[in-house]
């Protein structure tokens, strides 16, 4: 097994189908917390020899183990924090190689990481605070992985446009015509489906499964369906579509 499998437009795009189940699945999780903003505090927590919030803690140092533990050795996955990040400690493992190589370079969470607490949290949560900061900063952390995760997706997906039509990349790439780029990687079609399959996929996974009654608990969800879709539309999407540019721009390198 080398990881190796067929990367073609449709195999990606299926990717990000199921990328969606975790996106919302996660977002299910972290709701059932409120905003709980002690969480967030620059001062609230005092860990010794680390200055930050206790989201700022719990993400360093997982990233910290996962990162021994080999993680970020598999090109799906970019830290938060990829400054001082210890070696992989795990054997060395054929990842595919189907990207070009300066797509490492390529990691937009420093934004992710702003947008999602500045604006996708309160969206999202509800007001108030049930002590349960550890488990929000998990439950953030996870979320936060999936949506990263999805956004540099868009490297691949930007890899097997290229390799489709080279011809009509190239010229753009060499001109840096970020717009240009930006219009030919464009399927509205496409954007269109997914924001409707998200909101239909939060009504399916985030209704109330009951043996007794069948349908009185219409329409009370565990995420608001509109807004799974407003997050694809408003982030989650633009954003994909800045690392495709973001690559395609360092592809000929
Ligand atoms: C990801 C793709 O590229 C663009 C971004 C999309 C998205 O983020 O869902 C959808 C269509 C395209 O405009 C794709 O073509 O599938």
């Amino acid at each position: 097994e080398t990881g190796n499998h067929e990367y073609t437009l449709s195999s990606v795009r299926e990717a990000l189908v199921r990328q969606e189940d975790t996106i919302i699945f996660n977002l299910i999780e972290r709701v059932k917390f409120p905003i709980n903003s002690r969480t967030y505090h620059q001062n609230y927590a005092s860990f010794p020899a680390f200055h930050g919030s206790l989201v700022d803690f719990v993400v360093k140092n997982t990233e910290a183990i996962q990162a021994k533990a080999g993680r970020y050795q598999s090109p799906e996955e970019n830290p938060f924090f990829p400054e001082n990040l210890p070696p992989s400690l795990m054997p060395h493992y054929p990842f595919s190689k189907i990207l070009h190589p300066e797509a490492a370079l390529v990691n937009i969470n420093k934004s992710i990481w702003k947008v999602y607490f500045d604006e996708m949290l309160p969206l999202f949560v509800a007001s108030g605070d049930d002590g349960n900061y550890a488990q929000t900063a998990a439950s953030d952390l996870s979320l936060l992985q999936a949506i990263s995760r999805r956004i540099h997706y868009g490297k691949f997906v930007a890899e097997v446009k290229f390799r489709e039509s080279p011809h009509d990349y190239e010229p753009l790439i060499r001109a840096r015509d970020t717009e240009g780029l930006m219009k030919l990687l464009t399927f509205a079609s496409v954007e269109e489906m997914v924001k409707k399959r998200v909101e239909k996929k939060a009504m399916v996974f985030g209704q109330e499964v009951s043996l007794e009654r069948d349908d009185d608990d219409k329409g009370n969800y565990k995420v608001d369906p509109s807004l799974v879709s407003r997050l694809y539309d408003k982030w989650v999407i633009p954003l994909t579509k800045e690392v495709e540019v973001e690559y395609l721009l360092r592809r000929l390198d």
